[in-house]
């Protein structure tokens, strides 16, 4: 039997992207879709390119819109989902893509996100240890944040494994389709073609804390992480540039042999081969993610490349491998590696 599943904010980036995905799950039948300033266009007025949906015509976001479902994706600004989510009782599966339960701490929350904390659900990042079986059966899955999804796949093992110190300083660049569809002055074609620049500088990005929980769990210990993201003139992609001090005795070889362990069974992690370089056009479209480490020895520093496709494995693509887990479907069902190129 089909699993039924309604999109709320399906006229946005992420919401677009998931719909391109559910339109090739064998498993799912796509169900309501809902919008909020778009309520009552037709989708294919709003995402020329989903033209088996094109007219399909947006729902408002309510409880009523929603109910009926076998599963819930929320596709909307954090702060949206706890209201939305509360109302769709303990036996629909919510899979919610925003910022609004990721957080396990309260403090952390209110610091970042300036509002009262919602609470903590699942996390959908099934590569990090004990992830899968925290899924496994939820009726509920908090997808993590795109830069996040980047950084943790990339230094996770190397602080599950001892190699690096609990001190991570990351640059990542962005797909301006992170910013999401609203219409922002420092997105503008004009600002951002032909043009690389920082924002969120100084500890500031909201994402911080997010890297911050998923490192210190799998070190041990709380790890400092100093992240500057950089917007790129691309309209997807995500490639995160990290780096940690090496603790004593790491070498090349126990480096790379670290992550060859922790990639070893993954589908959608590839440790790319020596002397290869992540790259976001190769995991354009694809819920691939490409990791390449290094040993810088004359600075004694671990470092490690992360390229993914923010709107794939950064969103869209996570919330539906993780929903996969959730169900007992087999994990990879609707996804691939096969990238666009070029
Ligand atoms: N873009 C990305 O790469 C990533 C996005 N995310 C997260 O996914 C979520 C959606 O982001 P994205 O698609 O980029 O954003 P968009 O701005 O492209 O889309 C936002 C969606 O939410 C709807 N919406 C806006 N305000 C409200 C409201 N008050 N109540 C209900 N619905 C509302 C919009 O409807 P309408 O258009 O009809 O007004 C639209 O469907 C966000 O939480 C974002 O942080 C997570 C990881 C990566
Ligand atoms: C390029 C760009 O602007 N990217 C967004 C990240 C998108 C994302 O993952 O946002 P949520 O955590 O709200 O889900 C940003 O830096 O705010």
């Amino acid at each position: 039997m089909a699993v039924r599943a309604a999109v709320a904010g399906a006229s946005g980036y992420a919401g677009g992207e998931l719909l391109r995905l559910l339109l090739v799950h064998p498993e799912v039948e796509i169900g309501a879709l809902t919008g909020n300033s778009n309520a009552g266009q037709r989708l294919g007025a709003l995402q020329p390119h989903l033209m088996p949906l094109a007219d399909r015509v947006l729902e408002p976001t309510t409880a009523e819109a929603l109910a009926g479902h076998d599963v819930v994706f929320l596709a909307l600004p954090h702060g949206q989902s706890a209201a939305v989510a509360e109302q769709l009782g303990p036996d629909v599966l919510v899979v919610d893509m925003g910022a609004d339960f990721r957080l396990k701490d309260a403090g952390d929350w209110e610091k970042f996100y300036g509002s009262e904390h919602a609470g903590t659900w699942p996390y959908g990042l099934p590569e990090l240890p004990g992830a899968r079986a925290a899924l496994e059966g939820s009726k509920r899955i908090a997808v993590p944040g795109c830069y996040p999804t980047a950084v943790s796949l990339a230094l996770f093992p190397a602080y599950a494994a001892g190699l690096a110190e609990a001190e991570a300083v990351i640059v990542a660049a962005s797909g301006t389709s992170g910013a999401g569809k609203a219409a922002k002055p420092h997105l503008l074609g004009s600002e951002v073609m032909g043009s690389m620049s920082p924002y969120g500088v100084g500890g500031v990005h909201r994402h911080t804390p997010e890297m911050i929980q998923n490192l210190s769990a799998a070190a041990g210990t709380p790890v400092t992480v100093s992240f500057t993201p950089t917007l790129a003139p691309m309209p997807r992609g995500i490639l995160a540039t990290c780096s940690a001090k090496a603790t004593d005795g790491v070498s090349a070889e126990s480096l790379r042999a670290a992550y060859e362990k922790a990639y070893a069974d993954e589908p959608f992690v590839h440790l790319l081969p020596e002397g290869q370089w992540p790259a976001t056009s190769a995991v354009y479209g694809s819920n691939a993610v490409q990791i390449q480490v290094a040993y810088d020895q004359a600075a004694g520093r671990v470092i490690v490349i992360s390229a993914i496709d923010n709107l794939t494995k950064g969103t869209a693509g996570g919330a539906l491998q993780s929903m996969n887990i959730a169900l007992g479907l087999d994990e990879a069902t609707g996804l691939t590696t096969i990238g666009v190129a070029p």
